[in-house]
C-alpha cells in the first residue's frame, strides 16, 4: 500500500522570534502562506495559555487567510473552547499543558478527563470543528478516545524523538506503531508530531496507519539557514521518499 502522507507545518516559532524582540516580523501568519505554497498540506498553530508564541489575533488571522486548512492546538479550558467556537479553525487538536513547560512534555490524559474532554468536543463538534486529542502511544489512552468518540487523534512522538540510544528509540517505534494499527481498526485517523526532524522522521513517515504529521520547530529551524520553502520541501520528499519505497 502507497497512501500518501500529509505535510502539516507548524509555525509557532515564527511567532517566538517576534515576540522576543515585541516587534510586528516575522509574521507567522505570513510563514504560512509561504509554506503553504511551498506544499504544506496544513497549518498548525498553538495557542498556549501564557500567549508566549502564538496570540489570539494570530489565529485569527490565520484561520481567515490561508488557503489550506489550519489546525489550533490548545488545551482544555473553557477559555480556549469559547475561542475555537467563536474562530472557527477547521481542526482543533486538544493537548496536555503546563506553564513551566519548555515545549510540550506528553499526551492527553484523556482518560482521566474523559468527561471535560467529551463536553469540549461536543461544543466544538456542533460549531462545526473537527476535533483531535494528542496522546501518548497508550493502549489506555486510545481506550478513552474511542469511548469519547473522536473522528482522529494525533500520537506524541515526543519519546521517540528524545531517545538516548537505538534501543530506547526501537522500542517507543513499536508502541507507536503498534497504536496506530489499533487506532486505525477502531476507526479513528492517525496522525504523529512533535520532536520530528529529517533525520528522524523517516520510521514514523514508513507507518502506513498515520497519514499526517504536523512538525514544527524543525522546520522552522532549518529555514534560517535554508530558506523556509527549502525546508519544507526537504521535509516533504524526506516524508514521501520514505513513503513511496514501502
Ligand atoms: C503539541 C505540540 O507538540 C506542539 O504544539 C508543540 O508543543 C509546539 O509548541 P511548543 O514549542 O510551545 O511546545
Ligand atoms: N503537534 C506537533 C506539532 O505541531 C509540532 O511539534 P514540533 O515539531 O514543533 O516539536
Amino acid at each position: 500500500m502507497k497512501a500518501s502522507i500529509r505535510l502539516g507545518v507548524n509555525v509557532d516559532h515564527v511567532a517566538t522570534l517576534r515576540q522576543a524582540r515585541g516587534t510586528a516580523y516575522p509574521d507567522p501568519v505570513e510563514a504560512a502562506l509561504v509554506a503553504v505554497a511551498a506544499g504544506a498540506d496544513s497549518i498548525t498553530v498553538h495557542l498556549r495559555e501564557d500567549r508566549r508564541h502564538i496570540q489570539d489575533e494570530d489565529v485569527r488571522r490565520v484561520v481567515a487567510r490561508c488557503p489550506a486548512p489550519v489546525n489550533l492546538e490548545m488545551a482544555v479550558t473553557k477559555e480556549m473552547v469559547d475561542f475555537a467556537c467563536a474562530v472557527k479553525p477547521r481542526y482543533v487538536c486538544l493537548v496536555p499543558e503546563k506553564r513551566e513547560e519548555k515545549t510540550t512534555e506528553g499526551g492527553l490524559d484523556a482518560g482521566m478527563i474523559e468527561s471535560v474532554v467529551k463536553v469540549a468536543c461536543r461544543r466544538m463538534s456542533e460549531a462545526g470543528i473537527q476535533v483531535a486529542l494528542f496522546l501518548d502511544p497508550d493502549p489506555r489512552q486510545l481506550a478513552a478516545a474511542v469511548r469519547i468518540g473522536v473522528p482522529h487523534l494525533e500520537i506524541h512522538t515526543g519519546r521517540y524523538a528524545d531517545a538516548r540510544d537505538d534501543g530506547e528509540r526501537a522500542l517507543e517505534l513499536s508502541y507507536i506503531r503498534n497504536f496506530a494499527e489499533a487506532a486505525q481498526s477502531a476507526g479513528i485517523e492517525v496522525h504523529a508530531g512533535h520532536g520530528l526532524t529529517v533525520e528522524n522522521v523517516g520510521p514514523i513517515a514508513a507507518i502506513p496507519e498515520i497519514v499526517e504529521l504536523n512538525i514544527g520547530h524543525s522546520i522552522i529551524a532549518r529555514s534560517v539557514f535554508v530558506g523556509l520553502p527549502a525546508a519544507v520541501a526537504e521535509m516533504r520528499r524526506r516524508m514521501l521518499e520514505v513513503r513511496q519505497a514501502r
